[in-house]
């Protein structure tokens, strides 16, 4: 184990309250810190698989959430050593909801104050990280928590990692496939921040209509609804895009129309070129954080609401996960991608 870690008090000064969700690397339990009687949720960090202590993935979450003070970030609290003599439980903040539990509990979507709420609240959380040279390659509704006061705080950072200014090859099984930028979904292992942003943009879809934008099980089937909602990609909208390692086994169908506004309806001109700038193909075309923040949408009527004015619900964490549409599914997906996402050598895919 890395001396390093801010390792304090046992996991006995908590009582484990019940448990609120099991992710790939770890249970989390709501918990009443035994002393301050303060609720909170412990994260036990799985180590069965680790033979020199703890993992890699978990020291990363842990050193990116050290660095990120942020009222849109799950506070880390503290880290607490188990009964057995290597294991770990993180400590934070306790939120009532997971945005993914809340989105598929509701029987219609938020309204337009309230998503803009919520994508101020995200996107001012996404600037913070990319202009400290992170990029968390793992934004979905259920890594999105909010509190009873309406504040949306991002939490998982289990694959995030540091970027730098110059181009460098990373992982390119990251991200839940339905919130996978086409960048990587094509092979292209230099890409940026940017995929932060795709998956931005499928979470704001997601807010307004309550359901996920491309709910597919392969690669190829998120090409293809994206292709059927944005038009097909090509080198003039894309430069580049020739040379990516899976256009040329991708057989894209001629489809040359963007479907947004006929499948957002309901969504103002301002709503709709925001999520255009967000689902851009081309990564260097995309709209950044801070592009997103500036946008008209958010100063244009109805106004976003404030946080304290958010709807109040029963905690997500109470719902059944069969009362809850998408999050089995989601869980599924998030799980497969990242046991890929630990494989040493890259698998093939096949797009044809
Ligand atoms: N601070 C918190 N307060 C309340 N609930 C939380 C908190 N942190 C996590 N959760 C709940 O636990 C779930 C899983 O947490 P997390 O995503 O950190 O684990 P993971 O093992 O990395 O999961 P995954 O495989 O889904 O990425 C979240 O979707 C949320 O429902």
């Amino acid at each position: 184990m890395e001396s390093s870690l801010p390792v304090r008090d046992p996991v006995a000064n908590y009582e484990k309250i019940k448990r609120i969700g099991e992710g790939t690397y770890g249970v989390v339990y709501k918990a009443r810190d035994r002393t301050t009687g303060e609720i909170v949720a412990l994260k036990k960090v799985r180590m069965e698989r680790e033979r020199d202590g703890v993992p890699v993935t978990s020291m990363r979450e842990i050193r990116v959430l050290q660095t990120c003070q942020h009222p849109n970030i799950v506070h880390l609290k503290k880290v607490v050593t188990g009964s057995k003599p290597d294991s770990i439980f993180l400590v934070f903040e306790y939120c009532s909801h997971d945005l993914g539990r809340l989105v598929d509990m509701m029987p219609r979507p938020f309204s337009q104050s309230e998503v803009k709420c919520l994508m101020l609240q995200l996107l001012e959380a996404v600037d913070f990280l990319h202009s400290h040279w992170i990029m968390s390659r793992d934004l979905k509704l259920p890594n999105l928590l909010l509190t009873h006061d309406g504040r949306l705080k991002i939490c998982d950072f289990g694959l995030a990692r540091y970027f730098h200014a110059h181009e460098e090859a990373y992982t390119p099984r990251v991200v839940t496939l339905w919130y996978r930028a086409p960048e990587i979904i094509l092979g292209q292992e230099t890409y940026t921040e940017a995929v932060d942003m795709w998956a931005v943009g499928c979470i704001f879809a997601e807010l307004l209509r309550n359901e996920p934008l491309f709910p597919a099980k392969s690669e190829l089937e998120t090409l293809l609804l994206m292709t059927n909602m944005l038009g097909a990609p090509n080198e003039r909208i894309w430069p580049g895009f020739s040379k990516l390692p899976h256009t040329a086994t991708t057989k894209f169908p001629d489809q040359p129309y963007n479907y947004v506004e006929k499948e957002f309806p309901n969504v103002s001109v301002a709503g709709l070129s925001l999520l255009n700038q967000l689902l851009t193909y081309d990564p260097d075309k995309r709209a950044t954080a801070r592009q997103a923040l500036k946008h008209s949408y958010f100063q244009e009527q109805p106004l976003p609401k404030n946080p304290s004015n958010m709807p109040t619900f029963p905690s997500a964490h109470d719902a059944d996960a069969h009362q809850s549409r998408w999050h089995n599914r989601r869980h599924a997906f998030s799980v497969t991608w990242r046991r890929w996402s630990r494989r040493k050598t890259r698998a093939d895919i096949s797009l044809r």
